[in-house]
């Protein structure tokens, strides 16, 4: 049994699902509807995307198998998440808390780098792996020709490296909680952030939970998606436009703030698998000029990868990641921070309390 510290979560606006886009990526208009989402929520629902569901399905099985192990052997198999590795209840190193346990696995080379990990589990995190990162490999051709540049500009960044590339895969398990918080208020399962690298594609098995906000400020669930019917090959994946893809384009496309209510008492357990797409560490990041219109100010200096993500790592969820490269901070006194504020409830109007909870 562990003791842990607990953040309440506002429900969102119950109004969204329309709000946001779904792209069949096989369309002819695919690009314009790609960058489209892209420059307004920054996150969209993709069909037609080539992912098998055979894959994600042997995946899902697989991992939650693994979730279901003591935990002394998830922590033997994979050791303890810094930042890589078994985590439970801590997110990262400084101090952010939720109601899930994880594992997050660096997929870079096409193989999976925790070999004691079980071998079936394995093999599923490759497979996935190898299709999900070809879909980010085409989804990001589409966005450069929706953004009217070449085709191959930011797929390049990512995919089909030489020198490698920064590729990160987390599966989340958000067991149901016991504890009901008073008002309108869940149990946060991952707090409020916007996701660290170029791109992101999330999976979810058919559960609800996850929640983005809109350019407007505000929090709408994202629905679940259906479980697929026999018939159909694939399941939905959603994707969303991260960080370094807002200074690539100098601001053009927005990172999409997300967060993750944990399932009640008697729902299903949420698993979600983020598969996060990055460049090598050597690789410069700045305002590509392709994009830039004539005169346009760049937004932010330039830096490298590697500069980033050790940056990256000292901040907490919430934290705005870019505030130490944006060139107006040179000029204008930075924020205390550019994160929302702690959430409140808005049915018991209080600011968000630590509650302990014992949880298994
Ligand atoms: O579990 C989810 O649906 C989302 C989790 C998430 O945003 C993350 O791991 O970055
Ligand atoms: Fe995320």
């Amino acid at each position: 049994m562990d003791q842990i510290p607990l953040m309440r979560c506002p429900k969102a606006n119950n109004v969204g699902h329309a709000a946001i886009p779904c792209v069949d990526l096989s369309a002819p208009g695919a690009a314009a509807a790609v960058a489209d989402a892209c420059r307004s929520v920054g996150f969209f629902r993709a069909i037609n995307h080539g992912v098998r569901a055979a894959i994600t399905d042997a995946l899902e099985a697989h991992a939650m198998a693994f979730f279901a192990l003591p935990a002394q052997d998830k922590l033997d198999m994979s050791g303890a998440a810094r930042p890589l590795g078994y985590g439970s209840k801590t997110i990262g190193s400084n101090g952010d808390v939720g109601w899930l346990e994880y594992l997050f696995l660096s997929v870079s080379s096409n193989s999976v780098e925790i070999s004691s990990l079980p071998p079936s589990l394995r093999a599923a995190l490759e497979a996935y792996t190898a299709a999900v990162r070809e879909l980010s490999g085409r989804v990001l051709e589409l966005i450069a020709e929706g953004l009217g540049v070449d085709r191959g500009l930011l797929r390049g960044l990512v995919v089909g490296r030489e020198e490698g590339s920064d590729e990160l895969l987390r599966v989340n398990h958000y067991p149901p909680c016991p504890l009901r918080p008073p008002g309108e208020c869940g149990v946060t399962g991952f707090g409020e952030h916007t996701d660290p690298q170029i791109i992101s594609v999330l999976r979810s098995n058919c559960t609800a939970g996850l929640q983005i906000k809109l350019r407007d400020g505000r929090w709408v669930p994202v629905s679940p998606t259906r479980k697929p019917s026999s018939s159909t090959s694939e399941t939905r994946c959603r994707l969303q436009m991260h960080i370094c893809m807002q200074v690539l384009t100098n601001g053009r496309l927005r990172s999409v703030k997300h967060r993750v209510v944990a399932p009640e008492a008697g729902a299903h357990s949420r698993l979600s698998v983020i598969y996060f797409g990055g460049p090598a560490p050597s690789q410069r990041i700045a305002p590509l000029p392709e994009v830039m219109r004539e005169g346009e100010q760049s937004l932010y200096r330039e830096f490298t990868w590697g500069e980033y993500k050790r940056a990256a790592y000292k901040t907490r969820l919430a934290d705005h990641r870019l505030s130490a490269f944006e060139l107006r901070a040179a000029t204008q006194p930075p924020a205390a921070s550019s994160a929302d504020p702690q959430p409140h409830c808005s049915s018991c109007m209080q600011p968000p309390q630590q509650q302990v909870a014992k949880v298994h």
